[in-house]
């Protein structure tokens, strides 16, 4: 029998580091090491990983065991990516890191004593064997990331939304806490690109998802979900305050000034709002605000309709 504190789950990443004698949860060993045994761990253990973040907490740790840090920060915004280990302290060595022109981010260490010239050659000759293992790391994210954005409207894709509305759900359900959904769709999108053509059409797909974007916080979550259908996820909102968030996204792209060759477009959307359940699954949640978003085409458009 298994009991709860048991798992026969297995992390090779973990596994494959024991066996080259390095444990995340271990200190930092206190054996004296060389830069050159260091660089050469480094090479292997940094390899073991494409995580950018499990690459850079490795790579603290390992370079305490020769230089003693108090903090480590590192920020690549174009990867969305900003990461702050330990603890902040007043001196701090900076680098911007970069291979061959393309920029890998930048990277401070931290510690209370001031570095020695000595110390910073040594960190500097360690972040070389940072670079490589990095640089895979970003790349292999931007891969994953562009798996799950559409590429037009840089919104989240169907593929992202399956992951995320489930984990929403979960975490919703977890910690007691409200969750709501808006399906929204173009109003009349045909007549946009016949009588302005697809590329015109494309620019006020472009325009609806920035405007929405610019709607929301930085928590809540646009999904293009078809053609010219969106989904925003709002975590932590009940219905009334949904029913706000979707009132200002209506009138916030009625507002919108797109132009066909200098000729204003009307755009408007409808929007479908539904939220969560006691024990609801995300079929029958995507479903009520498909039926809502429904009511609203059928009421005029233009409108926001609440699921029952
Ligand atoms: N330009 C452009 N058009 C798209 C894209 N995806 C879907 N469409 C078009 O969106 C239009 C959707 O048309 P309909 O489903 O009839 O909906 P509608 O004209 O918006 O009408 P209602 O939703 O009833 O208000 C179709 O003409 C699709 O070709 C896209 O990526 N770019």
């Amino acid at each position: 029998m298994i009991t709860p504190s048991q798992t026969n789950t297995i992390d090779f990443d973990t596994a494959k580091l024991q066996r080259l004698g390095f444990s995340g949860n271990r200190a930092p060993s206190l054996r004296p090491i060389s830069l050159a045994q260091l660089r050469q761990q480094l090479g292997m253990q940094l390899q073991t990983s494409l995580d950018a973040e499990r690459i850079l907490k490795l790579f603290f740790t390992a370079v305490q065991s020769l230089v003693p840090l108090d903090a480590l920060t590192y920020q690549q915004p174009s990867a969305d990516l900003r990461l702050e280990l330990g603890e902040r302290a007043s001196h701090s060595a900076g680098y911007r890191l970069s291979h061959e022109g393309e920029y890998l981010g930048e990277l401070i260490f931290r510690r209370q004593q001031r570095f020695s010239d000595e110390e910073l050659g040594q960190l500097e000759s360690l972040l070389a064997s940072l670079l490589f293992p990095l640089r895979n790391a970003l790349l292999y994210r931007t891969a994953v990331q562009s798996a799950l954005r559409d590429p037009l409207t840089n919104t989240g894709n169907r593929i992202a939304m399956d992951q995320i509305l489930q984990r929403e759900i979960d975490l919703a359900r977890r910690n007691l806490q409200p969750l709501s959904l808006l399906m929204l769709d173009l109003d009349h999108f045909k007549r946009i690109n016949d009588d302005h053509g697809h590329s015109t059409g494309d620019e006020v797909l472009i325009d609806v998802a920035a405007t929405l974007k610019s709607q929301l916080r930085n928590v809540d979550m646009v999904f293009r979900y078809g053609g010219e259908e969106f989904l925003v996820l709002l975590s932590g909102t009940c219905r009334d305050a949904a029913s706000m968030v979707g009132e200002r996204l209506r009138h916030a792209v009625q507002e919108l000034q797109c132009l066909a060759q200098g000729i204003p477009i009307e755009v408007s959307i409808s929007l479908g709002c539904a939220s969560l359940l006691a024990g609801e699954s995300a079929e029958s949640l995507l479903r009520r605000a498909d039926n809502a978003l429904y009511v609203a085409k059928r009421d005029g458009r233009n409108r926001l309709s609440m699921a029952g």
